[in-house]
């Protein structure tokens, strides 16, 4: 784990110089493009390059299991997340529709799944446990798990950059994960369980009611302190949620930029982030999810979504879909002639 992040190193500082000067000379009144600017000169300087070019984009969904489901925390059962992992190796989920329009590759990381899985070209299926213990009552992992799904996913996102993935897109699919990621992020932000508890798949008043106490008597355990992330993230966390740690920080560490989902994504970012602080730099906020603690995490990480179609989907899906927009940032940079090469002014 050590290894990995101290693989983390800041933007390459003479390449954003460089593109931000190219801005400025590209054949449009300055700032015309307005964010595609800064998108662009930012994926300058983790690519280190002023012509960044962004190729074979890469989802990686990560699946778990939780404990916590036995308290009635989610509006469907557990049994849909291993049911969903057959979906996406069937190409049948949202995620693999919305990356199929973007040329996106979509691959599937059992981190935890409450099932035996078939094998499958697109699928790892090397899980760390059948799924979390039930957060309310004890820690959802030990410390030792959650570095292994952590690591696993590292690994996972480090072959895939390795056969030439440009941009990485974790996404994630557990049943009742929502509410370890609203654990981790009362936790990490010193917020109040009700200011990031959302309704996740769509529970009632009642059920949010519970779902608030459930966190709140989890996050009462003290088994945590948010100074210590692998901590944190053991004791609330889920190991998809570790996993996509694992691949946010090896995307950070081999400078490929990585897409940030929603609300459990963002969990996950605040881990990485807490774990290496130079991390969140090679992040992108792709939309802001419909659940409440969304915005918190993405104003502490210094991300500003780059949509808002109320989506709370997960599996990486608004991810994939701002991938044309990264590229569209980047290409702007790369393609567009300047006034002088123009022989315009
Ligand atoms: O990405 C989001 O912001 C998001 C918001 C709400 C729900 N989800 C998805 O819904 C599942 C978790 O919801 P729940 O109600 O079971 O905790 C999980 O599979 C997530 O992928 C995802
Ligand atoms: C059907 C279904 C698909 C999902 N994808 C991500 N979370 C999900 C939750 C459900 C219930």
């Amino acid at each position: 784990m050590q290894t990995l992040l101290d693989q983390i190193q800041p933007l390459n500082a003479q390449a954003l110089q460089n593109a931000l000067e190219r801005q400025n000379q590209l054949t449009k009144p300055p700032k015309s493009l307005g964010k595609l600017e800064t998108l662009g000169i930012r994926l300058a300087g983790i690519l280190g390059t002023e012509k960044p070019e962004i190729k074979n984009p890469v989802a990686i969904v990560c699946a778990g299991d939780h404990g916590v489901c036995e308290e009635g925390v989610s509006a469907f059962p557990a049994s849909v997340t291993p049911l969903m992992v057959l979906n996406f190796l069937a190409s049948g989920a949202a995620v693999n529709a919305i990356a199929r329009t973007v040329g996106a590759k979509v691959q599937v990381i059992n981190a935890g799944v409450n099932a035996d899985l078939p094998d499958h070209p697109a699928l790892v299926n090397t899980p760390v446990s059948k799924g979390t213990r039930n957060l309310r009552l004890e820690s959802a992992l030990t410390r030792k798990e959650a570095e292994q799904a952590v690591l696993l996913g590292a690994e996972v996102a480090r072959q895939a950059i390795q056969a030439g993935a440009g941009i990485l897109v974790p996404g994630e699919m557990g049943i009742g994960n929502t509410t370890p990621a609203a654990a981790i992020t009362a936790r990490m932000l010193d917020l109040d369980p009700a200011q990031v508890t959302g309704r996740g798949t769509g529970i009632s008043d009642e059920g949010l009611a519970h779902k608030i106490q459930v966190i709140a008597d989890a996050l009462g355990r003290k088994a945590s302190d948010n100074q210590d992330p692998l901590g944190v993230l053991a004791d609330l966390g889920g190991l998809e949620i570790a996993a996509m740690t694992g691949v946010m920080l090896a995307g950070a560490a081999h400078r490929v930029p990585v897409v940030i989902d929603g609300f459990i994504a963002g969990s996950a970012a605040l881990i990485a982030a807490a774990l290496s602080p130079l991390a969140a730099q090679y992040f992108f906020a792709s939309h802001q999810s419909v659940e409440i603690g969304h915005i918190r995490q993405l104003i502490h990480l210094g991300l500003e979504p780059l949509l808002n179609l109320d989506m709370r989907l997960g599996e990486g899906t608004g991810g994939v879909l701002c991938v044309p927009i990264l590229q569209a940032a980047a290409s702007v940079l790369k393609n567009m002639a300047t006034f002088a090469e123009a022989g315009i002014g």
